[in-house]
C-alpha cells in the first residue's frame, strides 16, 4: 500500500518524485503528508497514504477521515482502532456508520468480541454452578419440612388440648389466689357442707328443673347461676371465681337452655363439664308441663 499511494502521489504531485526518491519507504508517507497538506490537489488524489498517519496528530484530520473513508478504510482502521480505542471515543464513535467495508468491521469486532463473550461465559458459569449446587440442599430442605409439618398434626391430634392455646388468643384471667384447679379438686372432694356445691335453696336429692326454674337461677340479684349440659342442670355459682375464663364469659350460658352449652362446645369442647362441675349437679331439665300440678320442685320423684 505505501509503495502504491508514494506512486499516486508521484503522479500527482509533481514536486514528490525527486524528494521520495532520496527517502526511505516507511519514511516518505509522514513527510510527503506535510507537504501535502499545503498543497491543494493532494487531499484529493492522495488521502490514502497521506492522511492516515498525519490525522493521527490532528483531530481536524477526522473531518477527512469521513469524506474520505468510504475508499480508504482499508488502510486507516488497522492503525487507528488500536490507537483510538480508548481516547477519541466520541470522535470516534463517526466512523462506524461509514465503515461498510469488511477489514474495519473485522478489526472491532474481533478486538470487542472476545470480552463480552468470555465475560458472559463467565458470568454465565457462576451462576450455572450455583444453581447446580443449590438443587441438593433445596431437596433436602423441602424434605425437611414437611417432616416438622407432617409431625405437628400428628401430635395435635394426639393431644389437642396442649396445642389449642397455641392456635388461637388465650383469653385466660388471672385467678384469685386460692382459685386454682387444684384448689377446686380439693373443694369438691371436700366441701364445707353437703349443700354448699349445689347451693343452699336446692334439697339434697336431685330435681326436676323446668326452665322457668332454670331462667330464675340467672346468677344476679344473689341467685344462684345454674348451667344445662346434656340436660342436667349444674349450680356454676361456685366455680365463678375458679373458672379460667373468667366469671362474665361463665354467666354468659347462666339461666339458659341452649347458650350455655353451646358456648362451652365452642371454646373449649375438650373440657369435661362432667368431671368438674360432678359435685354441683342440681337435677335434670324438664318441660314445663311435668313440674306443674306438683308442689314446687319434687326432688324426689327423679330417683
Ligand atoms: C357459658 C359457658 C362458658 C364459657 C363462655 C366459657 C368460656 C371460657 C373461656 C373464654 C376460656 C378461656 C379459654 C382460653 O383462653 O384458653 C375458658 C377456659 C376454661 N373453661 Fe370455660 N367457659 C364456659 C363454661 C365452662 C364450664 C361450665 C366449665 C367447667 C365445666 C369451664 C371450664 C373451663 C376450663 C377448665 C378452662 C381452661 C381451659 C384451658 O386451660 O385451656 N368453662 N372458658
Amino acid at each position: 500500500y505505501r509503495n502504491q499511494s508514494t506512486r499516486l502521489s508521484a503522479r500527482t504531485g509533481k514536486q514528490d518524485p525527486g524528494k521520495t526518491g532520496a527517502r526511505s519507504p516507511i519514511a516518505e508517507p509522514e513527510r510527503n503528508d506535510e507537504g501535502a497538506r499545503n498543497r491543494p490537489e493532494i487531499p484529493k488524489v492522495t488521502l490514502d497514504g497521506g492522511e492516515n498517519e498525519k490525522n493521527t496528530t490532528a483531530g481536524g484530520f477526522q473531518k477527512d477521515r469521513q469524506a474520505t473513508n468510504a475508499i480508504t478504510c482499508d488502510t486507516k482502521p488497522k492503525p487507528s482502532i488500536p490507537l483510538g480505542m480508548s481516547p477519541p471515543s466520541p470522535n470516534y464513535a463517526m466512523p462506524p456508520p461509514p465503515r461498510p467495508s469488511s477489514n474495519a468491521k473485522r478489526k472491532p469486532e474481533t478486538t470487542l468480541i472476545p470480552p463480552p463473550p468470555n465475560r458472559s461465559s463467565t458470568l454465565r458459569a457462576a451462576p450455572t454452578l450455583s444453581t447446580t449446587l443449590r438443587p441438593p440442599p433445596s431437596i433436602a430442605s423441602s424434605l425437611r419440612a414437611p417432616r416438622s409439618r407432617s409431625l405437628a398434626p400428628s401430635t395435635s391430634s394426639l393431644s389437642t388440648s396442649t396445642l389449642s392455646p397455641s392456635t388461637r388468643p388465650s383469653k385466660k384471667v388471672l385467678l384469685d389466689p386460692g382459685h386454682s384447679p387444684l384448689d377446686w379438686a380439693h373443694l369438691t372432694t371436700n366441701p364445707p357442707t353437703p349443700t354448699f356445691l349445689r347451693g343452699a335453696d336446692v334439697p339434697p336429692q336431685l330435681i326436676r328443673v323446668p326452665p322457668s326454674a332454670l331462667n330464675w337461677h340467672n346468677g344476679r340479684k344473689g341467685r344462684d347461676a345454674w348451667g344445662v349440659w346434656q340436660g342436667k342442670v349444674y349450680n356454676l355459682t361456685p366455680y365463678m371465681k375458679f373458672h379460667p375464663g373468667g366469671v362474665g364469659e361463665l354467666m354468659r350460658g347462666a339461666g339458659k337452655v341452649g347458650d350455655g352449652e353451646r358456648l362451652f362446645n365452642e371454646v373449649h369442647p375438650w373440657v369435661s363439664w362432667e368431671n368438674m362441675l360432678g359435685e354441683c349437679l342440681v337435677g335434670i331439665l324438664v318441660s314445663e308441663n311435668e313440674v306443674t300440678g306438683k308442689e314446687g320442685n319434687d326432688l324426689e320423684e327423679i330417683d
